[in-house]
């Protein structure tokens, strides 16, 4: 398959500087902002970012499921205003009705379209047969493992033949080998021609699966909120190699761009001079202190205190993604930084990895304090000495949902308790200064926000 770049065929579907905001706690919060994109005739384009910057919510704009807050969607050239009629979608968690047998659940698309019964069954039976379910038309989804569940998720959504095929996420509820099974047969399909379709959106957080599977990967990226960081094509030949040099170096720009290591996005611990952290700007990385110390315990172990992040991934039995987080929060406390596709622990990162318990709480805390959250928390019980919990969700309110809220706090406690910097007390939802915080937050170099 030839990438769009070179062929220019006709564009599908079209967002045109679309955004999209929900409505949260203390009034919208922007999910999507200005997003362009063309999805063209006989391309595959992945849709890949970190959890939470906007992907799905994208796709079901395309989709028409939901509609822009503001800028358009077409299709075929024409402004949709509800559900568009060209795309079917495929989700992460199947979405079959257990009391419809495997037939009747792929007959489903076809009876909204208002397909008479004997023609339904005829396109269902070709549907199935195709997708590998031959055999299993009256099973129940109760009676099928998980790949052949999906693969009735697949074969519903192909049976309408739509022009461009929506992914959300659709292996990532199966286990590795029947994930990559299924990935195999659909791209054979694909390249045979036998699919149904001229384009597949799919929207993943695997790196991998998007340079396997895609022509073209569009990362998006979540600070402030969910815009294109770049976009890669992808003219391998398929069956793709992942061992292959030219994956692994696909896959290797892709990890910098979504790590957010390119000349045009600055570093999340070097933000640029004019941006002050602050906790609304700069969340803190869903990462516990004890996986923020197993993986710079693990890196201190590698020559230099330095590994490739894909090989560290690997060693660990892990996806690249599982360990973003938990990459993102050393570099923002300054334990570990990323280059060229390696992660390795700095000077602090490698002090914090070989300390004794003490001394890790303290170089911790003099890390953490630097965390703009923690900051606000730390400075915060400085001068009241305790607070209520309440208080920091109100000041959150203004930037995060209600689940990010508990995601923030909870981080920061973590963090914080550690340090020794305060304590939390679950029951009455309050925050206690720790009488040796002044002489930690002294340590430190508290350059994160004030209250
Ligand atoms: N219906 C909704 N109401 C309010 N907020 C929402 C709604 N749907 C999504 N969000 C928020 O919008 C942001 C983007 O969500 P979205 O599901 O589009 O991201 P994503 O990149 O697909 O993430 P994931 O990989 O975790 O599914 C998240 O912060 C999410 O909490």
């Amino acid at each position: 398959m030839t990438t769009t770049a070179t062929t220019n065929p006709p564009v599908l579907l079209a967002a045109h500087d679309v955004t999209k905001s929900y409505a949260g706690a203390d009034g919208e919060l922007p999910v999507l902002g200005g997003i362009d994109l063309d999805i063209h005739e006989g391309e595959i384009v992945a849709l890949l970012g970190k959890s939470g910057s906007g992907k799905s919510t994208l796709l079901r704009c395309l989709a028409g499921l939901i509609p822009a807050s503001s800028g358009s969607v077409t299709y075929k050239g024409e402004e949709l205003k509800g559900a568009n009629p060209g795309t079917a979608m495929v989700f992460q968690t199947f979405a079959l009705l257990p009391w419809l047998t495997v037939q009747q659940n792929v007959e489903l698309g076809l009876e909204a379209k208002g397909v008479g019964p004997r023609e339904r069954a005829e396109a269902a039976v070709q549907a199935i047969d195709l997708i590998g379910l031959d055999g299993f038309e009256s099973a129940y989804p109760k009676e099928l493992s998980g790949g052949m569940r999906q693969r009735v998720g697949f074969a519903r959504a192909l049976v309408v033949e739509p022009d461009v095929l929506m992914m959300d996420e659709p292996f990532s509820a199966l286990d590795v080998l029947t994930a990559e099974n299924l990935r195999g047969e659909l791209m054979e399909l694909w390249e045979s021609g036998q699919f149904p379709t001229k384009a597949v959106v799919l929207v993943t957080h695997n790196i991998e699966e998007a340079v396997l599977m895609a022509d073209r990967v569009v990362v998006l990226g979540s600070r402030p909120y969910g815009t294109i960081r770049e976009t890669f094509d992808v003219s391998l030949a398929r069956p793709r190699d992942r061992q292959s040099p030219d994956f692994e170096r696909i896959v290797d720009a892709i990890y910098q761009v979504m790590t957010g290591r390119t000349k045009d996005t600055p570093k999340l611990s070097e933000p640029a001079p004019a941006t002050r952290r602050t906790p609304a700007n700069t969340p803190l990385p869903e990462a516990s202190v004890d996986g923020l110390s197993g993986l710079a315990e693990i890196l201190a172990q590698h020559p230099g205190s330095r590994c490739d992040f894909a090989d560290l991934a690997d060693e660990l039995g892990l996806e690249v993604d599982d360990l973003l987080p938990l990459v993102d929060a050393l570099e923002l406390l300054g334990l570990a930084e990323v280059h060229d596709g390696d992660l390795f622990l700095t000077e602090r990162g490698t002090a914090f990895a070989g300390a004794d318990v003490q001394d890790s709480k303290k170089l911790f805390a003099e890390a953490a304090i630097d965390a703009p959250l923690v900051h606000l928390i730390t400075s915060t019980l400085l001068r009241t000495g305790t607070q209520q919990s309440g208080f920091f969700r109100d000041l959150l309110a203004h930037h995060y949902t209600s689940e990010q809220i508990e995601q923030q706090l909870e981080t920061a406690t973590d963090w914080g308790r550690y340090a020794e910097l305060f304590s939390y007390n679950a029951d009455t939802e309050e925050y206690r200064l720790d009488e040796e915080a002044g002489l930690r937050v002294a340590a430190g170099t508290g350059t994160g926000t004030e209250g």
